[in-house]
């Protein structure tokens, strides 16, 4: 039996279907990988906000699910919809990476430089930018981590604000320039971690094969929290909520919230629940972020979007 890993063509995700096929074969499974392009491999020229669609990076791929072209697609966490369309599921999440943001750099920056500009495109970032620091100009850099750093190099900007794992994982781990703190610079829902996407019709064996040899608890437990938060909150990767679970001694925390997209306001609270109630645990947090003030923030952000 082979399974049939379907994934996107770009280094890191590619190096992410590779980690799956590692751990597959620590199983004794066979497997293969096939490259499917999406349209946010293609469109480069807008950011994925203005795209405006929702599974950019998914779409492509889940039609070769649901046709059993491939048994099961490889896909940054970050990178799902809370929802996914009907007949799909995750069943299994990597062990998570660090998830914080970092700068990455060819030069030394500081980030008190009034002329300094940042390359992104998160909705999430720019935002925090706004609140902690207002100076600070972005011009949106998109592609691959290897486009993006070349763009970089050629004076597009002066350092890409990107997320930890990315950068390890492509082993650009020297060029990094500065860490920001998780905790004030909350990352997006799922960063770090990878998720495992099958289509219902899929067979039990193949299912538990794949769940027994990718799957991490923890970091499954975390993830469930934090998309069932996302959910709560309608949001897609285009949308600046932020969410972050971990868990210390069998107890799970869930921090997170959303930030107006002038940095001026914020509305974000840590829960705290047993590992298995990681699902109600981000449904709590998700009513209370929306009663607080985070439902006038998402509808302003809309007509701001697609206005
Ligand atoms: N938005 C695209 C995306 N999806 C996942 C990662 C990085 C890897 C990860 O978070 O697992 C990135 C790039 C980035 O934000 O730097």
């Amino acid at each position: 039996m082979t399974i049939k890993i379907g994934t996107r063509g770009s280094k890191l995700a590619l190096w992410q279907a590779y980690h799956v096929q590692d751990l597959l074969k620590q199983q004794g499974a066979d497997s293969e990988i096939i490259k499917i392009e999406t349209k946010g491999d293609q469109i480069l020229d807008v950011t994925i906000a203005k795209i405006g669609s929702k599974g950019v990076f998914t779409e492509e791929i889940e039609e070769q699910l649901r046709d059993g072209r491939i048994d099961i697609a490889v896909h940054s966490a970050k990178d799902m919809q809370s929802t996914l369309p009907e007949g799909f599921e995750l069943i299994a999440f990597g062990e998570r990476e660090r998830s914080h943001d970092v700068l990455v750099s060819h030069k030394s920056i500081d980030l008190d430089d009034k002329n300094l500009i940042l390359g992104t495109s998160s909705t999430r970032r720019l935002a925090f930018l706004q609140k902690y620091y207002p100076h600070i100009k972005t011009v949106p850099v998109r592609g691959n981590l290897q486009t993006r750093i070349q763009k970089m190099k050629e004076g597009a900007c002066d350092a890409l604000w990107l997320a930890y794992a990315g950068v390890h994982r492509m082993k650009y781990e020297d060029m990094i320039v500065h860490e920001f703190d998780p905790e004030r610079f909350v990352p997006a829902v799922g960063q770090g971690s990878i998720a495992i996407e099958v289509y219902a019709s899929l067979g039990q064996e193949k299912k538990d094969i794949v769940r027994g040899a990718v799957n991490h608890e923890p970091s499954e437990k975390c993830l469930i929290a934090e998309r069932s938060f996302l959910k709560k909150m309608d949001g897609g990767c285009s949308i600046p909520v932020f969410g972050l679970a971990t868990i210390t001694d069998e107890v799970l925390t869930l921090s997170g919230g959303i930030i107006s997209l002038d940095g001026k306001t914020t509305v974000e609270k840590s829960c705290c629940s047993t590992t298995n109630a990681a699902q109600k645990v981000g449904e709590t947090l998700g009513e209370y972020v929306l009663e607080n003030g985070g439902r006038e923030i998402l509808e302003d952000i809309r007509k701001h979007q697609f206005g």
